[in-house]
């Protein structure tokens, strides 16, 4: 697919259909491939200043995430910076009559880390049907941890993922910056609970596959 590494304009992704893209262009960072990201020699500065946030997050992530997983009795979380990456969006104005900068979604990885500039990400409370929709504003000091279906997956479903969506202020600069944190796939990942069956289930597939919900293709891992 063209536009999946660095600078991907508006319209690829979508969050529930097609036809309703998200209204934001994005630019990616995957892994440590850097001569995946077309002329990556021309802008060193952006691409340091990626790579420095995620080298920041990921011990953060590791400690959240073995934390977790020593809770359900696995010694640690699974590796994941071949498969993970950062993506900045930056939304594009519209006029109000659009409510939902992005559609309901939750977003089919472990977890992602969020940081926002402005208003506009509203999550689901009490799990996907929740009523009762809050805003979330990370300070300049704060991120956001969200929890998606690979943790639901990898936790016999203890951990639900976290539905969202964008709302609309109708802002000219609002961005927002995604650690997606994704378990590397090179070897059978098996859930931290046994099934009813009392199996535990190798969920690589589901991994590998979370992002054609969006019209993106698989993650691979780098
Ligand atoms: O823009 C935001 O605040 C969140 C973006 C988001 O949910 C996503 O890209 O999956
Ligand atoms: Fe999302």
């Amino acid at each position: 697919m063209d536009n999946y590494y660095g600078y991907r304009p508006f319209g690829v992704e979508h969050s529930i259909i097609p036809e309703r893209p998200n209204m934001n262009e994005c630019f990616t960072v995957w892994s440590d491939q850097m001569d995946l990201i077309p002329s990556a020699q021309n802008i060193p500065d952006l691409i340091n200043s990626f790579l420095g946030w995620r080298d920041a997050l990921a011990p953060f992530v590791k400690g959240i995430l073995d934390e977790i997983a020593r809770s359900f009795s696995a010694t640690a979380a699974p590796s994941f910076k071949k498969t993970s990456y950062l993506q900045i969006n930056n939304s594009l104005p519209i006029p109000l009559e659009r409510e939902l900068l992005q559609d309901k979604h939750e977003d089919g990885h472990m977890v992602t880390v969020i940081h926002s500039n402005t208003p506009g990400l509203e999550i689901y409370a009490n799990g996907k049907e929740s009523e009762v929709i809050l805003p979330i504003l990370p300070a300049r000091n704060e991120v956001v941890l969200s929890p998606g279906s690979v943790l639901t997956a990898l936790t016999g479903g203890a951990i639900s993922p976290l539905y969202h969506h964008v709302r609309n202020h109708g802002l000219d600069n609002r961005q927002s910056l995604m650690y997606f944190v994704n378990p590397e796939i090179d070897k059978p990942l098996y859930s931290w609970v046994k099934s009813s069956r009392n199996e535990r289930i190798d969920i690589r597939e589901q991994v590998q596959n979370a992002p054609l919900m969006f019209g993106l293709p698989p993650i691979e891992a780098l």
